[in-house]
C-alpha cells in the first residue's frame, strides 16, 4: 500500500494529542489501568526531540498535515504525561518499555527500571513477532497479542498494522495472519474459552440487576468529550457460535481494536460494553469458572429498560459518541436498532455493516459477469439479522438502480430459513422478513428447500448467514454454475468452520468460475482452470463487515453526526465497491483486502461524511468542501501507532489537571 506523504507539521504547530489519563484515585488503585480516565490533551506548542527520540520517531508511518495540525483529534507532537515510575510502565497508552528514550528515562523516573539498552520500535516489534511466532497455536498468539495490548499500545497496534513503505516489511508479510488471530475466526475461540482465559478485565460489564448503577458505572470512563466510539454487545448471538454471555465483551475489544487498525479511531477514545443479561447457554452455566451471571437471561421489560438506560446513560455522558451494536440476539438486533436510529448516531454492523459489504461485493461479481442489479436473482440462506440486514441493504439498491418500488425490488430476493423459502404461509414471520416472502400459491407443489429452490430460481448469487456448514451442497452449486458463466457465491457464516462451503470446493465445483467471498479469511486456491488448462491461483475475498464498519465509524464520529442515515450507509457501499480489485481485474478478489484497509476506510469515511453534510445531519465545524482536503482532515484525525516524545507536566500543570480546569494527559502518578 502506497501512503500519500504530507509534509510533517512544524514543532510550533505539532500536539494536540489525545490521550486516556489516569485521575489521581485510580493511579493509587492496583487495577488502575482499569479505571482508566480518557482525556484529550492540551495543545503542546514546544518540542525538542532528541536524537534517540527522533530515532524511534522516525519510523512515523505517516506524515502529518500542518494544515490540520490543530484539530483536537489531531494526534502528532508531544505527549504530556505526569505518571512516572512503575505506574508510566503499566500504562499502555504512555509505555514505551525499552524504547523510552535517556531523557525520558530521567525525567520519568525510569533508570533502574529498565534494561539499559535504548531501542527503536522496530526492534520491539521484531522481538513482538518472534514471541509471537513462538505460540503453538493461534489460540495461544491471540492471547499473547492480548497481553502486548494490555502492556504497550503503539507496539501492539505497530505490530497488527504495518505498512509497506515503513521499515518493519517484515511484519508486512504476516498482516492477513495476524488479523485472523485478533479478529474473526480466532476471536470466537477466544470468546467461547473467555472465563478460562480472564487474566484482567476490558471494558465496561453493566448487569442487569443493577440498572440503577449503570450511569455511574459507565461515568469511570472519562468525561463527556473523551468517548468518540462505543461497541455494545448483550453476547446472545456472538458470530455463529451463539450465546456468550459475559465472554461477549471480547467482541466489542476486537471490533474496537478494529477500528483503530482500520481506521485510525484512537484506541482511548474508545469504550467496549457488554450488557451481562445473564445466559442460556448450559455449559456456561455449568461452568464452575464462568463469570458472569450465572442464570438464564432476562427478557423482556427489564431488558429494555437496561438497554434503554444504557443507551440515555451513555448519550448523557458520553454525548459525542457513535454507538455501535454488535452481536445481539435475533429478537433484538433490529428491534434495538429500529428504536434508536431515527433519535441517536447508532449502527448495528451484523445488519447494516454485512448488508454494506456483501451489496459492494455484489456490485463487484455483477462487474465482473457483466450483469447489472436488474440481472440479479439472489437467494440468502439463514434469514437472521445478517441475512434479512443484506436483502434489505441489496433491495434498496435494486429499487435505485432501476427506479422501481422497494416491493418490487424484492422480488428478485428470495430468503430461506429452517423452514424452507419463506413464503406468506409461514407464521411467526418477522415484519422485516415478511416484506420478502414469496406468495404461498406461487410455491405449492415445488421443492422450499434451498436445492428445490435453487432449481426452481436459477439465481446468479447465493448467500449463507445459516451458521449451518456445509449447507452449500456439491448438488446445490454446480446446479447454480449450470445456468450461469459467473455465478456468485458468498459463504459468511463465522468462524470458518461454520461457513456455508469452503471456498476451495465452490471454485473446484465450478471449474474456478465462481465468484466466491467468504465470512472469514480463506486461503488462495490453485485449480488447473488457467487458459490452455493452465494453472493459476485465485484469490478468494473476506466479505466480512470489517471491511466497512471501521469507515463508517470514522464518517460518523468526524462529522459527529447525529444520525446515522440510509444515505451515509449507501456512500459507504459506494466507498468499497469502488475499490474492489476486481473492476480492473476480472480475476482479482471482489473486496479490497486487509493490506489497503486504511484506506479503504479514509474513503469510506469521506464518503459518510459528504452524506451525513449533505443529509444536514453533520455538527462539526469545518469540515473542508474539497475532496482531497477532506481526505486530508481525516487522516490528520486518525490515531499512528508510533511513539511521540513524553513531556513531563510539571507541578502546576498536574494541580490544574486535579481541578479539571485544562485538559492536560496524565495524573499525579
Ligand atoms: N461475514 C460477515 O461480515 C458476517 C456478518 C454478520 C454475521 N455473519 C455470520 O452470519 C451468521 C448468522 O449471523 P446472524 O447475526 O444473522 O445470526 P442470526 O441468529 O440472527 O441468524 C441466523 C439465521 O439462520 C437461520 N438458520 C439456522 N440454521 C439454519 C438452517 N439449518 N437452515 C436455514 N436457516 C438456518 C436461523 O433460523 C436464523 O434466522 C453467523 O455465523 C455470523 O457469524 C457474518
Ligand atoms: O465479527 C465478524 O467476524 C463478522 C460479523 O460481525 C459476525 O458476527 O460474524
Ligand atoms: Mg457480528
Amino acid at each position: 500500500m502506497i501512503w500519500p506523504r504530507i509534509p510533517r507539521a512544524p514543532p510550533h504547530l505539532a500536539g494536540a494529542g489525545v490521550a486516556r489519563s489516569l485521575s489521581p484515585q485510580a493511579a493509587a488503585s492496583p487495577h488502575h489501568h482499569h479505571l482508566a480516565i480518557p482525556r484529550p490533551q492540551q495543545r503542546q506548542v514546544t518540542a525538542t526531540a532528541s536524537s534517540a527520540q527522533h530515532r524511534t520517531m522516525s519510523t512515523q508511518p505517516e506524515q502529518k498535515s500542518p494544515k490540520y495540525g490543530h484539530l483536537p483529534l489531531s494526534t502528532s507532537g508531544p505527549l504530556e504525561c505526569a505518571l512516572k515510575g512503575t505506574v508510566l510502565l503499566n500504562h499502555p497508552y504512555f509505555n514505551k518499555g525499552s524504547a523510552f528514550t535517556k531523557q525520558e528515562r530521567r525525567d520519568f523516573g525510569l533508570i533502574g527500571l529498565l534494561p539499559a539498552c535504548i531501542q527503536t520500535l522496530d526492534q520491539q516489534i521484531q522481538r513482538a513477532y518472534e514471541q509471537y511466532r513462538s505460540r503453538a497455536d493461534d489460540l495461544a498468539k491471540n492471547v499473547f497479542l492480548t497481553s502486548l495490548k494490555e502492556q504497550n499500545d503503539v507496539l501492539y497496534f505497530r505490530a497488527d498494522v504495518v505498512r509497506c513503505d515503513a521499515p518493519s516489511k517484515l511484519l508486512q508479510k504476516h498482516l492477513p495472519e495476524m488479523f485472523s488471530v485478533v479478529y474473526t475466526p480466532t476471536e470466537g475461540d477466544a470468546i467461547q474459552n473467555y472465563s478460562r482465559l480472564f487474566r484482567r478485565p476490558q471494558g465496561c460489564f453493566l448487569n442487569i440487576h443493577d440498572i440503577d448503577r449503570v450511569e455511574e458505572d459507565l461515568s469511570q470512563w472519562g468525561r463527556p468529550e473523551d468517548i468518540d466510539y462505543i461497541v455494545v454487545t448483550d453476547g446472545e448471538e456472538i458470530l455463529g457460535i451463539g450465546d456468550q454471555g459475559a465472554g461477549g465483551i471480547l467482541i466489542s475489544v476486537a471490533k474496537l481494536a478494529l477500528t483503530t487498525l482500520c481506521a485510525g479511531i484512537h484506541p482511548n477514545r474508545t469504550l467496549p460494553v457488554v450488557l451481562d443479561c445473564g445466559t442460556d447457554n448450559q455449559d456456561l452455566l455449568d461452568d464452575p469458572l464462568y463469570l458472569g451471571l450465572r442464570e438464564r437471561r432476562v427478557r423482556g421489560e427489564q431488558y429494555d429498560r437496561l438497554v434503554d438506560t444504557f443507551v440515555k446513560a451513555a448519550r448523557k455522558l458520553y454525548p459525542r459518541a457513535y454507538i455501535h451494536f454488535e452481536d445481539f440476539g435475533l429478537d433484538n438486533a433490529r428491534r434495538i436498532l429500529d428504536i434508536y436510529k431515527s433519535k441517536i448516531p447508532c449502527f448495528n454492523d451484523d445488519v447494516q455493516g454485512t448488508g454494506c459489504v456483501t451489496l459492494a461485493a455484489i456490485m463487484a461479481g455483477l462487474h465482473v459477469s457483466k450483469q447489472k442489479l436488474c440481472d440479479l436473482k439472489m437467494v440468502i440462506f439463514g434469514a437472521g439479522s445478517a441475512g434479512v440486514g443484506i436483502a434489505d441493504q441489496v433491495r434498496d439498491a435494486i429499487a435505485e438502480e432501476g427506479g422501481i418500488s422497494k416491493e418490487d425490488a424484492s422480488k428478485q430476493i428470495w430468503l430461506i430459513d429452517k423452514p424452507g423459502l419463506l413464503t406468506t404461509g409461514i407464521d411467526n414471520l418477522s415484519a422485516a422478513q415478511r416484506g420478502f416472502a414469496k406468495p404461498k400459491a406461487d410455491w405449492s407443489g415445488k421443492g422450499t428447500d434451498l436445492l428445490g429452490v435453487i432449481r426452481e430460481v436459477r439465481p446468479n448469487a447465493l448467500i449463507g448467514t445459516s451458521t449451518k456448514p456445509g449447507a452449500f451442497t456439491e448438488e446445490v452449486v454446480r446446479e447454480m454454475a449450470r445456468h450461469h458463466a459467473r455465478p456468485i457465491v458468498m459463504p459468511l457464516s463465522n468462524p470458518t468452520r461454520l461457513h456455508e462451503a469452503r471456498p476451495a470446493d465452490i471454485l473446484r465445483w465450478t471449474d474456478g468460475r465462481a465468484l466466491v467471498a467468504a465470512g472469514s479469511p480463506a486461503d488462495p486456491v490453485k485449480g488447473a482452470w488457467g487458459k490452455d488448462g493452465k494453472e493459476v491461483t485465485i484469490e478468494v475475498a473476506e466479505c466480512n463487515n470489517s471491511v466497512v464498519f471501521p469507515g463508517i465509524g470514522l464518517g460518523a464520529v468526524l462529522s459527529r453526526s447525529r444520525l446515522v442515515t440510509e444515505k451515509m450507509l449507501v456512500a459507504a457501499v459506494e466507498g468499497v465497491a469502488e475499490a474492489s480489485p476486481a473492476l480492473k481485474d476480472p480475476t482479482a478478489p471482489l473486496l479490497p483486502g486487509v493490506d489497503v484497509v486504511r484506506d479503504v476506510s479514509v474513503r469510506v469515511a469521506r464518503k459518510v461524511i459528504r452524506a451525513a453534510v449533505e443529509d444536514g445531519l453533520a455538527t462539526e465545524e469545518g469540515i473542508p468542501r474539497d475532496d482531497k482536503e477532506l481526505e486530508e482532515w481525516i487522516r490528520e484525525q486518525m490515531w499512528d501507532p508510533v511513539y511521540r516524545p513524553l513531556k513531563l507536566v510539571d507541578k502546576a500543570g498536574a494541580s490544574r489537571l486535579a481541578r479539571g480546569e485544562m485538559r492536560v494527559v496524565g495524573s499525579l502518578g
